[in-house]
């Protein structure tokens, strides 16, 4: 069941999987493993419980819920060199769900060439795009949108599950700038052609976004895989359980006479000061607490680089250079459009009666504006082949059918901590970065476990990453010069009016922050690789007791906004767990 307090756990305060963060992949853990009655599944949240959170069931309301509120770990990024030192925040999801109870829903998977690659580099074709992909159809359920429109032609159904676990749906409120983003796909086909559905594994193009709603409210790991799990007699999820260490348990012997320490405790406590409880896993820990928690954990355990731990004081129990390194995330640039008219949505957000009258047709039956994601358009788009910067640059993208770069539409003023004018009426285009080049690190900032990490994503801090959005930035005002949008957009609004490339790339520096998709701190490589934090069965290198399934694990980030391919790899660890209870 669902407690709140830890003298409501298990006497012997022994389960058989502990998971770590009932969040995006944590809660798939417990649903999956709890289909077994006779396996005893604890799983440990830090924040509180989503029930009731209104703006965690209104999708439109998704963004009000970071930064800076209780459903945040509030989260701030080093001084970013490549963004002129600036820092700003880097919500994190900190409730039933995690990122997926606070995530602004685009829901996809990602190119086959992210999963090919990464069965390439790990030697377990497990991963690959052609084996993975089944687990689609027990991922996902795809439902009507809210508006119960026809859909046909805005996505190829063989590519989806109907009969899993979390509803997806098209948009559900056509919006005007819909026709003509699509109408620029037919005029400006070179260039930007339209895809049928980027769930199948090809993402190139634009096309139509599939978002985590169902019935015009979010669908969360907690509002389907938990909330089905804790229906079974077999799963405690504890709230307000921080997890601040694993506890090593003893040393295991390897058949070649290595040893190995094992992790099969750990400790947690409400918040500084709180009393500490130890919990022990017969069977495994399973760490789900997310790219920045789940290294940080593993740092206060003592698994990690060496003299990092030192530095802050912490014993080093297993020695691993990896830990923390390598994070890497997608980059958002917004870039925005004065319009005409007033179909865009920022006079929702600047009357309240509105935004009121909105919520109230929400509150009635579900559908309107409130119960759409943010965009109803994306796509994935590369740099030419013969761009300049490949004779010096290899080409980052995971294969020649991948991208470099995504295009985003928006109905409305997006500029994250710059307030929305007071008049005119705006359209945003963004350019994310899809396969960057830079990559940073976690690192503790102490050997408190209370004390946020030092997050350093280092965005921006090479040559091809700076090319790529410059590219980009030249791409949108060539999307957004076709004859679908004459008589709308009117002109560039701010910086975007630069042409040089030494203007564009100051633009961007000012103007970039992130897409919240950090991963690669823990990151999967093949068994004996010296470089890496797991194996391709996900379990801890060089321990024995800890699994880490997470946005962690994934080395190069895939092209999609990352809750999907944390959802694949989820049911696939948890396919796997499974088979070895047998
Ligand atoms: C604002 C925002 C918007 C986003 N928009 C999209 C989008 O539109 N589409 C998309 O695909 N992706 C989006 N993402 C990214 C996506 O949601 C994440 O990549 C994905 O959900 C991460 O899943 P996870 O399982 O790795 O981690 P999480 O879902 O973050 O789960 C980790 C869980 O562990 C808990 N936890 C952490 N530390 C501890 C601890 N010490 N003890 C106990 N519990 C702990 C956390 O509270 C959390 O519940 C967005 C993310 C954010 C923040």
């Amino acid at each position: 069941g669902l407690l709140t307090d830890p003298s409501q756990l298990r006497k012997d305060l022994t389960y058989d999987y502990i998971v770590v963060g009932a969040g995006t992949a944590g809660n798939v853990i417990a649903n999956r493993l709890s289909t077994k009655p006779n396996i005893k599944v604890l799983v440990l949240e830090a924040g509180v419980s989503d029930q009731g959170v209104l703006a965690a069931q209104v999708p439109f309301l998704g963004p009000t819920l970071t930064p800076g509120t209780p459903f945040d770990w509030n989260y701030t990024v080093a001084a970013q060199t490549g963004l002129n030192s600036r820092s700003f925040p880097y919500p994190r999801g900190k409730l039933l769900g995690g990122c997926s109870s606070v995530n602004y829903m685009v829901h996809q998977f990602g190119s086959s060439e992210d999963y090919d690659k990464l069965a390439r580099d790990t030697g377990d074709s497990s991963w690959s795009w052609n084996k993975i992909r089944k687990f689609i159809h027990v991922h996902e359920k795809i439902v009507p949108p809210a508006d119960n429109h026809r859909t046909e032609g805005e996505f190829i159904p063989e590519n989806h599950g109907t009969k899993g676990t979390l509803s997806v749906s098209l948009p559900g409120n056509a919006q005007g700038i819909d026709k003509r983003v699509i109408d620029t796909t037919k005029e400006l086909s070179a260039e930007f052609p339209f895809n049928p559905d980027m769930g199948g594994g090809d993402v190139l193009g634009i096309g139509w976004t599939q978002n985590s709603i169902g019935g015009g409210e979010r669908s969360s790991s907690s509002t389907t895989y938990l909330a089905e799990a804790v229906k079974r007699g077999n799963v405690d999820v504890l709230i307000s359980a921080h997890v601040t260490k694993l506890v090593q348990t003893g040393t295991t012997k390897l058949p070649r006479g290595y040893t190995v320490p094992a992790f099969r405790a750990l400790q947690f406590s409400k918040g500084p000061g709180a009393p500490v409880t130890t919990v022990r896993a017969k069977k495994e820990i399973i760490l789900s607490a997310g790219a920045i928690n789940t290294p940080q954990i593993l740092l206060l355990s003592g698994i990690g680089p060496r003299q990092d731990l030192q530095a802050v004081g912490i014993p080093v129990i297993l020695d691993n250079p990896s830990v923390g390194k390598n994070l890497s995330d997608h980059i958002l640039l917004p870039n925005i459009f004065q319009v005409k008219g007033s179909e865009s949505f920022d006079q929702i957000f600047r009357v309240p009666a509105k935004a009121n009258a909105a919520l109230e047709q929400w509150v009635n039956n579900r559908t309107g504006v409130m119960a759409n994601g943010v965009t109803n358009n994306l796509g994935f788009l590369r740099l030419p082949n013969d761009a300049p910067i490949f004779k010096t640059t290899k080409d980052p993208a995971t294969g020649p059918k991948a991208s470099h770069w995504e295009i985003i539409a928006l109905n409305f003023w997006l500029n994250p901590g710059v307030p929305l004018p007071p008049a005119g009426s705006f359209i945003t285009f963004i350019s994310a970065l899809i396969s960057p080049t830079s990559r940073g690190f976690v690192k503790l900032s102490s050997s408190d476990p209370f004390e946020a990490p030092i997050i350093d994503p280092k965005m921006l801090t090479t040559e091809f990453d700076v090319f790529a959005l410059r590219e980009a930035v030249r791409a949108v005002k060539r999307f957004a010069g076709a004859n679908a949008w004459k008589g709308y957009i009117d002109r560039p609004f701010g910086g975007l009016a630069s042409t040089s490339d030494a203007d564009i790339d100051a633009y961007v520096r000012v103007q970039s922050t992130t897409v919240f998709h950090p991963v690669g701190t823990a990151s999967m490589t093949a068994k004996g690789k010296s470089w890496g934090v797991v194996d391709p069965d996900l379990k801890l290198k060089g321990a024995e007791g800890v699994r880490i399934v997470d946005a962690s694990v994934w080395p190069t980030i895939p092209n999609a906004h990352t809750q999907g391919p944390v959802y694949l790899i989820a049911e696939k660890a948890a396919a796997t767990i499974l088979e070895s209870c047998h």
